[in-house]
């Protein structure tokens, strides 16, 4: 079967900086998988690239076979949605506008929104828990309130694929389950989701894989548990983690820096 995307050795560079170097990434439909790694270890450049806004220096990006350079803009926005980091500055629009900018690329050039638009906008409101702010100017939410609407505004599009860049940062617990239950939605619906995460439990418990990045380079790719075991968090996280399971799946809690203490009573977790 061919893969919804994937790219193989993947190289790119920012300025002059080798930032990713022969990067293998494969993503099939009704998947969900998860670029984890610390801080500067490429994941925003990886999903930048997979998303066409980089172009590598070496190796190439496919969308269900072809080079993502060679597609339509029109044609990749229809399929595609990308959510980047933090998000940017608005204008004082309302928030349903704002959504609605998710259908422009299933939109005649100037023509009003169709129901089907509408109906669109009001499902991805109410999947990100903003229709409440519907009318409110995007210039006067919570940071955690505007990345939910830019969340919505990334499914409104009703992308086959979303790569969305720490989608959960700045928001609380309650709304980084509901974004996380809907991306797993979402890929059991048959779309596909890369997600950057740094929440090693939400990347283990709602990611079918994980791309695990060190230095620009793949550390380990698979499951979340054979990815993130205690020698890699060590390793490539330099720090010492509670593993366990909960109902079932798996919590990685970061506990102890590398070097910090020799805490023996670390054990296993249970639940
Ligand atoms: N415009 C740029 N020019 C040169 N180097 C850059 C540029 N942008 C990022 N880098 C470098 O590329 C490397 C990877 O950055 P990237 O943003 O992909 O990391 P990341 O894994 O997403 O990090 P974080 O977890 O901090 O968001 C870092 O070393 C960063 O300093």
């Amino acid at each position: 079967m061919t893969a919804l995307l994937e790219a193989s050795s993947l190289a790119v560079s920012l300025g002059r900086r080798p930032v990713l170097d022969d990067v293998a990434f494969t993503l099939a439909p009704g998947e969900t998988v998860g670029l984890v790694g610390p801080n500067g270890a490429g994941k925003t450049t990886l999903l930048r690239a997979l998303a066409g806004v980089l172009k590598p220096v070496r190796g190439e990006v496919r969308l269900e076979g072809q080079p993502v350079g060679s597609l339509p803009h029109g044609h990749f926005a229809a399929r595609v949605a990308y959510l980047p980091q933090g998000g940017g500055s608005y204008w004082a629009v309302p928030v349903r506008t704002l959504v609605m900018l998710g259908r422009l690329p299933h939109r005649e050039r100037w023509s009003k929104p169709e129901t089907a638009d509408e109906r669109a906008v009001d499902t991805a409101l109410a999947a990100t828990g903003v229709e409440h702010l519907a009318e409110r100017p995007v210039t006067e939410l919570s940071g955690g309130e505007r990345a939910r609407v830019l969340l919505a505004r990334a499914l409104a599009g009703e992308p086959q694929l979303l790569l969305a860049d720490e989608p959960v940062s700045g928001l609380d617990p309650y709304h980084r389950l509901e974004v996380m239950e809907h991306l797993r939605a979402l890929s059991q619906a048959g779309k596909a989701v890369v997600v950057v995460l740094h929440d090693l439990t939400l990347a283990a418990r709602f990611c079918d894989r994980l791309v695990l990045l060190a230095d620009g380079k793949v550390a380990a790719s698979g499951p979340p548990e054979e990815v993130l075991t205690p020698q890699r968090l060590d390793s490539v996280y330099r720090v010492r983690a509670v593993l366990g399971r909960q109902g079932g799946e798996p919590f990685v809690v970061p506990w102890d820096r590398l070097g910090d203490k020799d805490d023996s009573s670390l054990a296993e977790g249970t639940g």
